[in-house]
């Protein structure tokens, strides 16, 4: 079986902490003796963020030469050309503060290679400054900051040194309000240990099973794999009953009424079909939220015993 990479999205507030968390995060994977590669995904800022990391730590050298500067679109190429060059344990994609994380996920997670990648979750990095005069701040970027703590499965409350204790204290208690699945941690130069990150998604399983739910709380990616065809009516009545949490799927998708596979895409309950003329694998990704992975893998079995 080929290697699983891990795949992290790092988001945060401009000036936050995250180059600096992806230099202490780099650090500790070489040390590790892992390899990891960056995407930096930033919009017009490419140059500044390389040579902010290779400010006092050589940015090639700490990748391995997986240096990729690129913009949304390009994301999954740049990912597939990754994961054909590297055999890689990790790849951190730092994004723009405004990209949406199902965005970002759905240009991640191409039907192609996803089975390859292990979809880790969303590191935030908040600045406590920041965040503690968010009132300050235009109701936009407010609702960005708010929205960043919300979909994160990790966040760094970054900035620590800049807060008093009680402050901290304050601050840790408002952003686990917003969000109380995450895993929060205060640090000061977002210094964190890999283990930590590493064990993210085991630790909501705890709380998950503390909570006796069998979902995911988070976004969450689910690759299927068919092993043959199946009635397309059957399909269709299962997408109809989906819920409103599953917003983006695509794959090749094969029905017994037909010869040739398709390459389908679904999007806020729009499925679009597309004849596909090569024999692509049968892989389905799904991208949402609260879904119930077993029950969905069963459905999906089941639609091929039929
Ligand atoms: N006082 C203090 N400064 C910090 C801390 N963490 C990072 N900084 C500083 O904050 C500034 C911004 O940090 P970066 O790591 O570049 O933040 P960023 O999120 O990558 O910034 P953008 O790429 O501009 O969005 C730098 O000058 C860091 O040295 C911290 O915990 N305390």
């Amino acid at each position: 079986m080929e290697k699983m990479t891990e795949v992290y999205i790092l988001g945060g507030f401009l000036g936050s902490g995250k180059t600096t968390l992806l230099k202490e995060i780099i650090q500790q994977e070489n040390e590790a003796g892992r390899k990891a590669a960056i995407l930096l995904n930033e919009l017009g800022s490419v140059s500044v963020e390389s040579a902010a990391l290779g400010a006092d730590v050589p940015f090639k050298e700490l990748l391995g030469g997986c240096i990729c500067c690129t913009i949304q679109d390009k994301l999954e190429v740049q990912i597939h050309s990754l994961l054909s060059e590297h055999e890689l344990d990790a790849i951190y994609i730092e994004t723009t503060g405004a990209a949406h994380p199902v965005e970002v996920l759905d240009s991640i997670m191409s039907p192609l290679f996803a089975k390859r990648l292990n979809y880790r979750g969303i590191i935030t990095v908040v600045d406590l400054l920041r965040f503690k005069d968010r009132n300050e701040l235009s109701p936009q970027l407010r609702q960005l900051l708010v929205e960043q703590v919300q979909h994160a499965d990790f966040i760094l409350l970054n900035k620590q040194d800049l807060v008093s204790d009680l402050e901290a204290g304050q601050l840790v208690y408002s952003i686990q309000a917003i969000n109380p699945e995450a895993i929060s941690l205060l640090t000061t130069q977002a210094k964190i240990s890999l283990s930590s990150l590493q064990k993210m998604k085991m630790n909501q399983k705890n709380v998950h099973s503390q909570l006796n739910v069998h979902s995911h709380l988070h976004l969450q990616a689910i690759v299927h794999t068919f092993k043959k065809a199946m009635d397309q009516t059957s399909f269709e009545e299962w997408l109809r009953a989906l819920p409103a949490t599953v917003y983006r799927m695509k794959g090749y998708v094969s029905f017994t009424n037909s010869e040739q596979p398709y390459l389908f895409q679904y999007s806020y309950g729009m499925p679009i079909y597309m004849n596909e003329l090569i024999k692509m694998p049968l892989n389905l990704v799904i991208i949402g939220e609260k879904l119930n992975e077993k029950e969905i893998r069963s459905q999906l079995t089941a639609l091929e015993e039929k």
